[in-house]
This record gives C-alpha cells, sequence and structure tokens, in this order.
C-alpha cells in the first residue's frame, strides 16, 4: 500500500478509536434573534462563524460546560432553556460531537472575550452566515425547534 495512504488510515482509525471531541454550544435568543459569534483570525477555522461554548472537561456534565464557557467567552449568566439533540461533524483532522443548548441570558452585558464579533441574527438570515461545518446541521435543527415551537 503507498504510504500516504497507509499514513491516512492510520490516523483515521486512531481519531475513531478515541471518539469524538465532546464540545457544548449555546443558542443564546433574544426578543426573536440568536447569538452567533466569529471565530477570530488567529483560531482554526477563520472567521468561520459558531456558537459560543466549548470542549467538555473531564468530569463535566454538558449542561455545566456551557454555563462555564458564556461566562468565560462572553461574561454573562445565561439559562438552560432545552437542549437539541447532540451533532457529529468529522473535519479533516478533528471529530467532534455538538451539543447545543437553547438559552436566555439572566445576568450581565456581552462582552467577547475570545470571539472576533458576535451578532444578534435573524432566525431568517442564520443560514446566510458562514458558518463552520459542524454548525450548519445545528442550524437546521434549531430552525426545526422554532418551526416545532410555531414560534418563528
Ligand atoms: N465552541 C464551539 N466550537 C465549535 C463549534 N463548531 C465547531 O466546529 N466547533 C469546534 C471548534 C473547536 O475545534 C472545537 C471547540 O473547542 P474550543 O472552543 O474549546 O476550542 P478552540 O476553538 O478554542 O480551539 P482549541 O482549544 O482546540 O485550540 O469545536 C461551535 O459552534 N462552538
Amino acid at each position: 500500500m503507498p504510504e500516504d495512504i497507509s499514513e491516512r488510515r492510520k490516523n483515521s482509525k486512531a481519531v475513531d478509536s478515541n471518539g469524538p471531541i465532546e464540545v457544548t454550544c449555546a443558542i443564546i435568543e433574544k426578543n426573536g434573534q440568536v447569538l452567533a459569534a466569529q471565530r477570530g483570525p488567529a483560531m482554526a477555522m477563520p472567521f468561520k462563524w459558531e456558537f459560543p461554548g466549548g470542549k467538555i472537561n473531564p468530569g463535566e456534565t454538558p449542561e455545566n460546560c456551557i454555563i462555564r464557557e458564556i461566562k468565560e467567552e462572553l461574561g454573562v449568566e445565561i439559562q438552560i432553556k432545552t437542549m437539541l439533540p447532540p451533532s457529529s461533524h468529522s473535519y479533516p483532522d478533528l471529530y467532534i460531537r455538538l451539543h447545543p443548548f437553547v438559552c436566555r441570558i439572566t445576568h450581565g452585558r456581552i462582552k467577547p472575550a475570545e470571539h472576533h464579533a458576535v451578532q444578534w441574527t435573524a432566525h431568517d438570515r442564520l443560514l446566510a452566515l458562514e458558518w463552520a461545518e459542524a454548525d450548519v446541521a445545528v442550524v437546521k435543527s434549531y430552525l426545526n425547534y422554532r418551526i416545532g415551537k410555531q414560534g418563528i
């Protein structure tokens, strides 16, 4: 087998056997809009849009993770309204499972500590943003959830 293919097999096996990296993200709602966050130039996937959040620490619940991450990244406290089904995605070098939480802000003013920009976005504008690949399924799942609630 040519060396590059065998290397690729080895790498993909390593990714599979380790399982996905578990990541939480917050779909923060306010007045019929949702907060989208833009990754910075020095991050992986520069300038792509995502939902704020991050990796679950060992021993941490997804709920505690999202509350911690939002405090760290945006400086606000949130209340979880509901969670949407987890969504897995394989990037060429990264296999993640996103756990989306629909939330609202209970205390504080947003001060982005890590993102290039944040933007309140109307539901009908969400799909126009250039999302990190894994988030497209999350946005669609959220829009279906809103349709189900007839609140869109
Ligand atoms: N927080 C967040 N991460 C996302 C989303 N979509 C998506 O593909 N990701 C990826 C980007 C990162 O590789 C990983 C989240 O980890 P993180 O937020 O703790 O990591 P990070 O970008 O600061 O990067 P690093 O720690 O890997 O250097 O999941 C999303 O909507 N929110």
